[in-house]
């Protein structure tokens, strides 16, 4: 795995011209490992997204993530009432690699039945995704990302919801990608993981309060700033006036 690296420079996304990130600069280095930490609101998914294409910045750059990702987006923002097969959905995973109406190969099927394998899910192909348990259901989601076998590899808030056997499994994934040499990014609460797991941590407050090596982004201090800036939050950011980066 070779990902690029990937340069943010003075991004701003935002929702109906209301920032949720607000002129961030800095780099993912190729094979990092990092944890994206913040109050809720603080606009990290948001970032996920503008990483991932899915929504476009309104001022700023993002430089080496076209083609390169693979996101798993929040557990509550996908719809489960759908009824498909454990495998199907595994099998979105080579949508970008065979177009959505090019026939799965053979081997396509065995790669997905063996991702399934991967995640703890043998026999579990034909189950509908509606039957599953909040943690099989993220485990057939790690398999649809193993299929997708993309150099960077974005995960929002992964573990949330887990037992602590699924937590564990889907962590020594997460490990097995980073061995890999793949970049993940990885959306995170749980602060006492993020300092055991992740070597460098990003700490977004809309703006940025510290990127780089996890024990000096989340100081006491930093973390304090976060907290009193996502409580100066008004409901409806105001729109950003600083169009220069545009
Ligand atoms: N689709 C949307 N339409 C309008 N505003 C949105 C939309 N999505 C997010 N926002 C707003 O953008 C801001 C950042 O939201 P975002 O979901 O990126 O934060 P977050 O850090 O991921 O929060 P959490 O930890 O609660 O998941 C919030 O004020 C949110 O209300």
């Amino acid at each position: 795995m070779s990902p690029a690296e990937i340069r943010l420079t003075d991004l701003t996304v935002s929702h109906a011209r209301r920032p949720a990130v607000h002129h961030l600069s800095g780099r993912f280095a190729p094979g990092s490992l990092t944890a994206v930490v913040g109050p809720n609101g603080a606009g990290k998914s948001t970032l996920l997204r503008a990483l991932a294409g899915l929504h476009r910045p309104d001022a700023g750059r993002i430089e080496g993530a076209a083609g390169q990702i693979a996101l798993l987006p929040q557990a509550t923002a996908l719809d489960r009432a759908f009824p498909i097969g454990c495998l199907d959905v595994v099998l979105f995973g080579l949508w970008g690699g065979s177009g959505a109406f090019r026939a799965i190969s053979r081997a396509g099927r065995e790669r997905a039945r063996a991702a399934l394998v991967a995640v703890g899910l043998e026999g579990f192909e034909r189950r509908p995704v509606g039957s599953l348990s909040v943690g099989q259901f993220q485990r057939v989601l790690f398999a649809r990302l193993l299929l997708q076998d993309a150099p960077v590899i974005l995960l929002d808030e992964p573990f949330n919801a887990l037992d602590a056997r699924t937590a564990a499994d889907l962590l020594a994934m997460v490990h097995r990608w980073h061995g890999e040499g793949r970049t993940v990014v990885a959306v995170l609460h749980d602060l006492e993981m993020v300092r055991r797991e992740f070597p460098q941590a990003l700490l977004l407050a809309r703006d940025c309060l510290g990127w780089g090596p996890t024990a000096e982004v989340l100081t006491a201090a930093n973390r304090l700033r976060a907290r009193m800036m996502a409580e100066a939050w008004a409901a409806e950011p105001e729109p950003c006036e600083r169009r220069d980066a545009a």
